[in-house]
């Protein structure tokens, strides 16, 4: 793309953000009146071409994790999908000072993006699957972001997503996600074993990385930020709840060796066996809206 880390801020009075166009990613958002970021960048953002952005609200798309189909994981790379490091499309006709619309059209990807789920049963003939994403950001004293999956082409396929998005936190063994109590869900620092939240409060005093099954709003509380954070979302069947519990490879910048603990990840997502299936002509939204209490 010609336009390479184009930077976009949304500046308006209620609020500001800024997106990169690498990824259609969100790195910050910050309601007026707020003394910090709701959504976390870490100290030093990376933009590289082939290199995840950390942070903010990276797209996972059309894979979560390594991909999964028919009860087991595939193994693709990257992690979480091409969508977070591809170049989206901004539509300058629409961009203001709150708002902006990205998309990502199947015939713009590079060999090897399609097909995406290439799973020994599909095998390396099956269709490429032909599809235009929407992204819109909406950065005011509330954050919204709505991920709409389009099929174009002529054969169903399936995909996974979320809206991977970091929550700044004063310090992630202090704060308390509420809403998910009596949840099941997978934990994949177990191998997915099956578990029900039976606390109402989940609380990170360790590794955390679990796949609720849930549609349900969340609130973040956060007495170090004196602030609670209610996180709702749509057309999403799970929530994907991580903090890696320690220093986490290169995800944060390691000469900043406690970054770890200002983020708790909250995600709104369709992965596993909840993924998405469009026929021909069909399409999907999947949206998380974000505000301060
Ligand atoms: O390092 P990344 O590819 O950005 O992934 C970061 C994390 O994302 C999700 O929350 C997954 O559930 C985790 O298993 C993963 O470690």
């Amino acid at each position: 793309m010609s336009n390479g880390f184009a930077l976009r801020n949304l500046n308006n009075r209620l609020g500001s953000a800024a997106v990169s166009d690498y990824g259609a990613h969100v790195l910050r958002w910050r309601p007026a009146g707020e003394a910090e970021d709701v959504v976390w960048s870490p100290s030093s953002v990376i933009l590289a071409s082939n290199k995840a952005i950390v942070g903010g609200v990276p797209i996972v798309f059309p894979w979560f994790g390594p991909g999964f189909a028919n009860g087991h994981g595939l193994g693709k790379k990257p992690n979480h999908g091409f969508g977070r490091i591809r170049t989206w499309q901004l539509d300058a006709e629409s961009f203001s000072h709150d708002y902006a619309h990205y998309t990502l059209d199947s015939a713009d990807l590079e060999p090897g993006d399609v097909p995406w789920l290439e799973s020994a049963e599909e095998g390396a003939d099956a269709p490429t699957p032909q599809f235009h994403a929407d992204y819109e950001v909406r950065a005011t004293d509330t954050l919204t972001v709505t991920l709409t999956v389009a099929n174009t082409g002529a054969t169903a396929f399936s995909y996974e997503a979320a809206l991977h998005t970091y929550f700044h936190v004063s310090d992630v063994a202090q704060v308390r996600l509420a809403g998910l109590g009596g949840a099941h869900y997978a934990d994949a620092t177990d191998g997915f074993k099956p578990c029900v939240q039976s606390d109402p409060e989940v609380s990170f005093t360790g590794p955390v990385d679990r796949v609720y099954e849930s549609d349900g709003v969340l609130e973040l509380h956060d007495a170090g930020l004196n602030r609670t954070v209610r996180i709702a979302k749509s057309g999403s069947a799970q929530t994907v709840v991580w903090n890696p519990g320690k220093p986490y490879g290169t995800l944060v910048n390691d000469k900043v060796a406690g970054e770890w603990r200002e983020f708790v990840c909250a995600e709104a997502a369709n992965c596993r066996e909840y993924a998405v299936t469009l026929a021909p002509g069909e399409s999907h939204a999947l949206s998380q809206s974000i505000a301060v209490l």
